[in-house]
Parts: structure tokens; sequence; C-alpha cells
């Protein structure tokens, strides 16, 4: 009966300071309960001519024999006080001086992974924002395909031969590979760790299904954004100006192009890439870096 007792008194936070210490520490009390200059008596002080309301706001909030408590310093009046003095004063009278230190913490690396059907503008894309944002590191993908003419290692590839991309494989050098068309193409993980551990952000270029991949590792952790036309035909258009493909891989482009559209879900943000508005499309990844770098939860990508 006694134990009972006991416990229930116990467990009643308004009579136990041990249960709600906020309750005596919060500096910010006096702001939420009745304010003590509406207390007539405060008026009549003989320090009312020197004292604001707002000091006895402050001072309110602190009793007798409190050691944390201010030096009491008149706060003079904001009409005419001099800007220094006023901060000077607003310093005393919460007994420490105001930090310069950011309020906001530092943003982390981000890893931007760009991807989208064939012929939509990635690389035109992932050119103009190399040109206009700095602080990225734009992954160069490791391939064992031939080096085209006009092609430069370590620029537009990695160029090494198959024996020594599977030895890449085996080490777990890569953070993701595939086998297209009969040449491998992967990620090389080193890059990115230097990079980020430099503080940059990363962007990656890849396809549809490397977009799924990377998102089955990488989870929510990186951000991933799927580049669209501002419809199928405008697409399709783009992809016979370009004049890159012969009848048969224009046929099949398009129509796996018709399936990706449809991976749409599992992407963070669309941007449209709309003819003759490359500026436009780049410029809304720019906004989307920039809104994740504001986020209160930031995205941590380890790899
Ligand atoms: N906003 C735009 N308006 C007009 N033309 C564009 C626009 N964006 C890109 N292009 C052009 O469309 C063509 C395809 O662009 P790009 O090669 O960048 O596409 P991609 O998505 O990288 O293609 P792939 O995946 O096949 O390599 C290029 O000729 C490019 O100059």
């Amino acid at each position: 009966m006694f134990f009972r007792r006991l416990c229930t008194s116990l467990t009643r936070s308004d009579l136990n300071p041990c249960i709600c210490p906020q309750k005596f520490t919060n500096p910010l009390s006096a702001f939420q309960s009745k304010p003590q200059f509406l207390n007539r008596n405060w008026f009549k002080s003989p320090f009312q001519s020197s004292i604001s309301a707002t000091h006895l706001l402050i001072s309110s909030n602190y009793r007798m024999g409190d050691s944390r408590r201010p030096p009491t310093v008149p706060i003079p009046d904001v009409e005419t006080a001099d800007k220094s003095e006023l901060y000077r004063a607003l310093e005393a009278s919460l007994g420490s001086s105001f930090s310069s230190n950011p309020l906001a913490p530092n943003p982390n690396p981000l890893i931007i992974v760009i991807s989208g059907p064939s012929g939509v503008g990635k690389d035109a894309v992932i050119k103009e924002l190399r040109e206009v944002r700095e602080g990225i590191h734009f992954v160069v993908t490791a391939t064992s395909r031939a080096k085209r003419p006009g092609e430069m290692e370590g620029k537009d590839y990695f160029f090494v031969s198959k024996e020594e991309f599977l030895s890449m494989v085996e080490r777990d050098e890569l953070l993701e590979y595939a086998l297209v068309y009969g040449d491998y193409k992967g990620i090389p993980k080193q890059q990115i760790r230097e990079f980020m551990a430099k503080g940059h952000d990363i962007v990656l270029r890849v396809d549809i299904q490397g977009a799924a991949t990377l998102r089955r590792i990488l989870g929510n952790s990186a951000v991933f954004i799927f580049l669209v036309a501002e419809s199928e035909s405008a697409l399709v258009k783009r992809l016979i100006g370009r004049k890159t493909e012969t009848k048969e891989t224009l046929l099949v482009r398009v129509a796996t192009a018709r399936e990706e559209v449809k991976h749409l879900r599992n992407f963070d943000y669309v941007v449209v890439n709309a003819e003759g508005k490359l500026e436009s499309a780049v410029k809304l990844v720019e906004s989307i870096i920039d809104a994740e770098k504001a986020k209160v939860w930031q995205r941590t990508a380890v790899i």
C-alpha cells in the first residue's frame, strides 16, 4: 500500500523535479509563462526608469542564489542606444557572449545519380552543369571497350583490358558494373571516396538499369534524378537529330525508352529537358542540389 502510494506520487511529474527537470532549466520559460511586467508591483520598482521590460523578462527567469544568475545589466532604450552598447548589454544580460559560429551545420557531400532514356540529354545536361557549378566531381567510368578516335583517357573513360576490368571486379573496386553490348562499364569506388573526402559532390551518369542497381546499393543515401523530354515525340525527334544511330539501333533505343519511362517512380526527382530549354533543365538540377544541401536531415552516403 505504502509502496503503491510512493509510486503514484513519484510519477506525478508536477511534484517531481527529477522527472521533469526542464521545468526548472528552460531559459524560455519566462516567455512561456505570464510575463512578470504584467504584475503592477514591477512598475513601482525604484529602478523603473532605467530597466526595460525585456530586461525584466530575462532576469525574472533566475532565482535568488542561482549560481547561473547573470549580472543585472540595464538594457538601454532601443530607440536611442548605440548598436554596440545595446549588443553588449544583451550579452551581459544573458550572461554569455553571442557566438559567430555558423548556426547551420556543414552539408554532407552528395551523390547525385543522373539517369534517363537514351537521347534525352544526359551528357548535354552534365556538360552544362560542369560549366556552371563548382565543387562537383563527375565520375569517369572504367570500360573495357577500345578507345574511339577523339576520346581521352581519364576524361571520357578509363580504358582498361577485359582482364584488368575483371580483376577490379574481383577486388571489389567497382560500385556498380554492367556488360553493355559486349563491353564492361563500371564506376570506380576510389574516385568517389577521394572526392567526397575533399567535400565534393559526386555526379554519376548511368542508364536506367544502372540507376536501379545503384538504388539497391545506395538506397536513399543518394539523390536520383530522372531526366525526361517534354514528350515521347520530342525524344524521338532528338534521337533522330543526333544522327548517331542506324535504323536498327534507333528502333531499339526508341522501344527501350518507352519502357524506361515506367521506372520514373524509383527516382526522387524528375527534370524535363525540353527542346531548346537545356539551361532551364540545368537550373532545376542545381536547385535540387541546393535544396538537398538545405535539408535538416541530410543524406549520408558511405562508399
Ligand atoms: N534541351 C535540348 N534541346 C535540344 N537538343 C538537346 C537538348 N538536350 C540535349 N539535346 C541534344 O539531344 C541529343 C542527345 O543528347 P545527349 O547525347 O546528351 O543524350 P544522352 O541522354 O546522353 O544520350 P545517350 O544515353 O544515348 O548517350 C544531342 O544531340 C544533344 O545535343
